[in-house]
């Protein structure tokens, strides 16, 4: 069996029959996966889950910032083919809809955004034609930059969830910690100044037309628990800052494509990436569009009272977007 290079949290054969029972259960009495009763339903149901399942989902507890939780079976040919674009998934899948969110929930409260892939919990990550060079994850034969996910957003996740459907090409996410990182002091401090802003990406039209300033927010926090990240060169503009720091943020990108890991998701591996510790990319692919292409089911999740992030971020404005969360807390 290949290694990977990411820590592997093995759910054994029962733990892993638990948790897609319970999913195939809640999807029966609520009849889809995009169901608000549903949504409403996975607090109650998280707490009738048993402690070994409890306990592979803890929190991500080493400096890589992320594990793979792996030992899910889906079945390649019950998925039907790879659509062509997240709009037209429909329900394919959705027992692994329903299995995400109970990981989520488990690990805190699932969100979503209006703007992004019409308000569903678990956005189908696909290539589709049209999108091949874009920095989104709909995109195939370009680099996807290393990112923070929603990084122009307060309300962005703490922890992101990819759930591999297929893979056959092997096609590596990417993903870099930034506590593996050795910058220099003085690039820390540089890298802490509010002095560039992150614009929101091309997955969220609306957010792009909003008329308000966009704010200079720092890269990297020192939080109580360390050091915290929030990087998206792609949707950073560089003009109006000054060399020092420009410097710093180039050291930054070099120091994390150092540390990075290339992790080929297998069908059924969940990659839990803590959002404040780690950024993560995608190595560029030829897309076939013939129904065999790679899929992923993505998940974001808010921890609340979690104190990586600064205080300040309380005053943006988000772009206009507003994250949705799956229960009313
Ligand atoms: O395709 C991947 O492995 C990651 C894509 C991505 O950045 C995302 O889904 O947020
Ligand atoms: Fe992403």
């Amino acid at each position: 069996m290949p290694t990977c290079p990411a820590p592997v949290r093995r759910l054994d054969t029962a733990t892993a029959t638990e948790l897609t029972d319970t999913a195939a259960e809640l999807l029966a009495r609520h009849g889809s996966a995009t169901s608000p009763d549903l949504l409403a339903d996975l607090p109650a149901t998280r707490t009738r889950l048993s402690a070994e399942l409890r306990h592979a989902l803890r929190p991500v507890d080493t400096a890589d910032g992320l594990f793979v939780l792996r030992g899910l079976r889906p079945d390649d040919t019950e998925l039907g083919p790879t659509p062509g674009h997240w709009s037209t998934v429909g329900d394919a899948g959705a027992l692994w809809d329903v299995t995400l969110l109970l990981v989520s929930a488990l690990m805190g409260t699932p969100i979503a955004w209006d703007g992004q892939q019409d308000g569903r919990f678990v956005h189908n990550i696909v290539p589709s034609p049209g999108h091949e060079s874009e920095q989104t994850g709909a995109s195939s034969s370009v680099l996807l930059t290393p990112h923070t996910e929603d990084a122009f957003h307060p309300g962005r996740a703490h922890l992101l969830l990819l759930c591999c459907m297929r893979n056959h090409d092997r096609i590596a996410t990417t993903a870099a910690g930034v506590r593996l990182t050795a910058l220099a002091q003085a690039d820390l401090d540089q890298l802490k100044r509010p002095v560039a802003p992150i614009l929101p990406d091309d997955a969220y039209e609306q957010a792009q037309q909003f008329p308000g300033r966009p704010a200079p927010v720092p890269t990297l926090f020192d939080s109580p628990d360390g050091l915290t990240m929030r990087y998206d060169p792609a949707y950073t503009p560089l003009e109006g800052t000054d060399e020092a720091w420009r410097g710093a943020y180039e050291r930054l990108g070099e120091e994390l494509a150092r540390v990075s890991v290339a992790v080929s998701l297998e069908p059924g591996d969940v990659l839990v990436v803590d959002n404040d510790l780690v950024v993560h990319g995608r190595v560029p692919f030829r897309a076939r569009y013939d129904g065999t292409d790679r899929w992923l089911k993505r998940a974001s999740v808010r921890v609340e009272d979690r104190p990586t992030r600064p205080l300040a971020e309380h005053d943006e404005h988000g772009y206009g977007q507003a994250a949705l969360t799956a229960w009313a807390s």
